[in-house]
């Protein structure tokens, strides 16, 4: 029997012997008499509707329209989830509660297929421990070091699409703009956090940028059945052996393989060519200094430092990437908006001292900044989150929702072990929150000092809810992030105008729920986000 036969006869046996427990089980939770959606698979509850949904919210926001901001639906085999949406019980879960809320064991194995043992994956001390080490080189001086960094790579972009452009004889063409955010953001993230040249922008078929898209689309947007059924049996399986996991050959471990093998070899290189002396706050310096260090507390192993590199580089270029590609999308749909944020960049301008804006030019742009903002609310490339509670818990509510007797309740207890979804697009659409317009694109809500939104026009401080970013596990990257997006947009926005194609089925594109939410077009491989660009005179 070679090795694989018998991982996966092992895991085959547990999945089965594993049924009539869990089945016996399902409901005997706190939850019985919170309201949700019938079970729509013996095997998979609700799971399916989710991972097979058309567009990302497709089944969600029908829930919300029924129940609420907060309700229970079914996952493997019959078992309980609390899928959330309300403000209150999110921030109890990702800021109060510290470290009683870990990630679900299919997010955090996902993420470790997908990065290794970095920062995203790890939990607990380990992940206290590599918090601290790195936050060093996410500290706002250090983000706003990168400043000429990001309007170099963006003046290069520009470049490039006057290439583009000067090459078409429409003098207009239709550019998929993903991979060029992509390219973008790879060679930011290489020089601000390893010094290292991806050069990405001058090759388009740079193979990081060529996997991040193949093999990581392929592996996770629709599984198959079996292999969510699968995915079910984790939280049962001995961590030891889910380490295994990455070698089945099926479709969606095959790209994760590819891509995290691909990227460790590559880490392993930039850490032995660096000549980094360990004594800056890029990434590549704590790392090597956390390295060398011979306290425990702060130490971090190669092995560690390999992962941590990979993990930077996948969560530090895809998710900026993507979440340009949306916006763009945005404002291809609102050309008023463009003529807006141009005026702005001309009223900032006619009074800078300088050529290239500084961070606080980027501060007084409120509308820019609020259009940035109305984008990451209307389609978040972070979709959902997933954690489990570690103890009973009682979760306060912003919103009450009435349960199936009939009661009206402001907060709902939670057994030890319950699995709890946090939909941030849901969130992101919440009436109570946002008010009726909640679907409509309307950057005013920011400026408006009614809407109760004012201390989001003027600086970058509350962009928390789409970062997560005041959460124990937020994102470490976020002014980072924002900072790098607002310099790439005021580049583009100076110099082309964007525009969709006619949109009809084949143009037409879907926010396809996959590890991030992708823009694709109907039966086409890969993503898609074509826009017509046309230079400025
Ligand atoms: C628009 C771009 C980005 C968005 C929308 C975004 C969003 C998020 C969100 C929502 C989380 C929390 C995930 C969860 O709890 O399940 C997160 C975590 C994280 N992000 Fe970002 N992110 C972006 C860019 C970046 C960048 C540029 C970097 C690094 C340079 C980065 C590094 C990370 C890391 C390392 C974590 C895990 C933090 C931890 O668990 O301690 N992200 N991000």
């Amino acid at each position: 029997m070679t090795d694989l036969t018998a991982i996966l006869s092992t895991l085959s046996a547990g999945l089965f012997s594993l049924i009539a427990f869990l089945y016996s089980r399902r409901r005997s939770g706190s939850l019985k008499d919170i309201r949700g959606p019938a079970s729509s698979s013996f095997w998979l509850g609700n799971e399916a509707d989710i991972r097979y949904q058309d567009e990302v919210g497709d089944c969600e926001f029908k829930w919300m329209r029924e129940y609420g901001s907060a309700w229970r639906r079914t996952g493997f085999l019959g078992t309980d989830r609390l899928m959330l949406a309300d403000p209150k019980a999110s921030k109890h879960i990702l800021h109060s509660a510290g470290y009683h809320y870990p990630k679900t064991i299919d997010r955090a194995q996902f993420s470790r297929l997908a990065a290794g043992n970095g920062l995203v994956a790890a939990e607990g001390q380990v992940h206290h421990r590599q918090r601290k080490i790195m936050s060093p080189a996410f500290s706002t001086h250090q983000v706003q070091s990168f400043l000429p960094l990001f309007h170099g790579t963006a003046s290069k972009l520009v470049q490039k699409w006057k290439e583009v452009i000067a090459a078409d004889p429409s003098g207009q063409p239709l550019v998929n703009v993903v991979g060029w955010f992509s390219r973008a953001s790879l060679d930011i993230i290489g020089e601000a956090g390893f010094d290292f040249q991806f050069g990405s922008l001058d090759n388009l078929a740079n193979p990081l940028v060529v996997r991040n898209d193949k093999d990581l689309v392929d592996s996770m947007l629709y599984p198959s059945w079996y292999d969510l059924v699968f995915k079910g049996t984790w939280k049962y399986i001995p961590r030891p052996l889910l380490e295994y996991v990455r070698y089945i050959p099926t479709r969606e471990y095959r790209g994760l393989r590819s891509w995290l093998d691909n990227v460790r070899v590559f880490s392993r290189g930039l850490i032995k060519q660096s000549t980094d002396k360990g004594d800056g706050n890029d990434i590549m310096s704590v790392l090597l200094r956390a390295n060398g260090s011979s306290n425990p507390k702060n130490k971090m192993p190669e092995d560690e430092m390999v992962d941590q590199i990979a993990t930077f580089l996948s969560a530090g270029h895809e998710t900026t990437a993507k979440a340009l590609t949306w916006y763009f999308y945005a404002l291809a749909k609102h050309p008023e908006a463009q003529v807006r944020i141009r005026e702005e960049i001309a009223l900032v301008r006619a009074r800078a001292a300088g050529e290239e804006f500084t961070i606080a030019d980027l501060d007084s742009m409120a509308y820019t900044l609020a259009t940035l903002k109305e984008s990451m609310r209307l389609d978040p490339i972070i979709w959902y989150t997933a954690r489990t509670a570690s103890r009973d818990d009682i979760l306060p509510l912003a919103f009450p929702v009435t349960t199936k007797s009939g009661q009206q309740i402001t907060s709902i207890p939670i057994k030890k072990g319950t699995p709890i979804d946090i939909s941030l697009a849901v969130y992101n659409r919440l009436p109570d929150v946002w008010g009726e317009d909640a679907n409509e694109w309307n950057p005013e809500r920011f400026l408006d000092p009614l809407r109760g939104f004012k201390e989001a026009s003027s600086n970058i401080g509350v962009f928390g809810s789409f970062f997560l970013a005041t959460g124990t596990r937020g994102c470490i990257g976020w002014q980072f992030a924002v900072l790098e997006m607002q310099i790439i947009i005021l580049a583009l926005l100076d110099n082309f105008e964007f525009s969709l194609p006619p949109q009809n089925e084949k143009t037409k594109i879907y926010r396809r729920p996959s590890h991030v939410m992708l823009p694709m077009r109907e039966g086409k491989e890969g993503t898609w986000m074509g826009l017509h660009i046309k230079p400025l005179n």
